[in-house]
């Protein structure tokens, strides 16, 4: 008879450069110890968020694991989004900044132990524009440094070095109108980040009062580089320079750039230029097993 204790392990086969056969073995090894019944989806890249939601709604598993980057992890919460599941997250993507922000660096061993445990966590996400950001998005600096980078034949962090030297070099400052439901705040901006988590995937954190479970998500304007603003946040700081750095925690926030567009990405994809950016808090949206 199959258990009706059932897993869906989601795998993305090209994320990252990472080899998927030691994940396979480590998690049918552990469905099988603890009698789950595993159902296995490759994504294609093309329809996997409904063929995954229609595997939620018929299978009903426990836990939908999800072997791959942020993008894979980002397409399952979305489908599992209202449906009663535990997400847990087997790091295998290039830059895993989620997976940095939930504790998850350590080994596939350590991941598959996680996954499988009693602590879990109801995150929010963040609405920017109707897509769903779980992670960082941002508009300037950091979003042309994702477009330069995908754009470019040079990967690691040469390559991100290289990319970051071109950015900072083609780089303009744009006037910014952010309207939340407390304040209007009229500025020039380097970077305005919309934080749901506190770091980045390369491990700096960008928003120390960032709290992925607090119902709220912060805005992080910086007017201009500064070596001492950012070792305050390198250091967990959040005592800033108004005059260079600001961070406040909304709700939602209505962003205008009202002198030129602006380069947009979420959660480390690309989005174009943009000119408006409506991002509202969506609370509670999925639940994840973490250390
Ligand atoms: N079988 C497939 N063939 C080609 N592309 C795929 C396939 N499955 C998923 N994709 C694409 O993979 C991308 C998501 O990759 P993901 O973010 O998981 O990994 P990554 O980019 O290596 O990692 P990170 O986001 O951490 O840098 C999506 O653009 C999706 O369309």
């Amino acid at each position: 008879m199959l258990s009706e204790r059932k897993v869906l392990l989601v795998v993305n086969p090209i994320s990252g450069d990472v080899d998927k056969d030691v994940i396979f073995e480590r998690i049918i090894e552990k469905t099988g110890a603890e009698g789950y019944d595993l159902r296995i989806y490759s994504t294609t890249g093309e329809n996997d968020q409904e063929t995954i939601r229609e595997m939620l709604e018929n299978i009903r598993p426990e836990r939908v694991l999800v072997a791959g980057g942020d993008g894979t992890i980002s397409l399952v919460a979305q489908a599992a989004y209202g449906i009663e599941v535990i997400m847990g997250i087997i790091p295998a993507g290039s830059a895993n900044g989620l997976s940095v922000d939930f504790g998850l660096s350590g080994s596939v061993d350590q991941a598959v132990e996680v996954a499988f445990a009693e602590n879990t966590v109801l995150i929010d996400a963040v609405s920017i524009n109707g897509d769903i950001s779980l992670h960082l998005s941002d508009i300037g600096l950091n979003a042309l440094l994702v477009k330069n980078y995908e754009n470019s034949d040079m990967r690691g962090k040469l390559g991100y070095a290289r990319e970051m030297l071109k950015t900072l070099s083609e780089h303009e400052n744009f006037l910014v109108r952010i309207k939340t439901e407390n304040e209007t705040i009229e500025t020039d901006a380097l970077i305005v980040i919309i934080a749901n988590a506190q770091k980045y995937g390369t491990g700096v954190t960008i928003n120390p009062a960032g709290d992925m479970s607090d119902g709220l998500f912060e805005l992080v304007i910086a007017k201009k580089l500064d070596f001492i603003e950012t070792a305050k946040i390198l250091a967990g700081n959040t005592d800033f320079n108004p005059e260079i750095m600001q961070v406040i925690s909304v709700e939602r926030a209505d962003i205008e750039c009202y002198d030129k567009e602006a380069h947009f990405q979420i959660d480390g994809e690309y989005k174009g230029l943009v000119s408006k950016l409506e991002a509202h808090i969506l609370k509670g949206y999925v639940r994840v097993a973490v250390p």
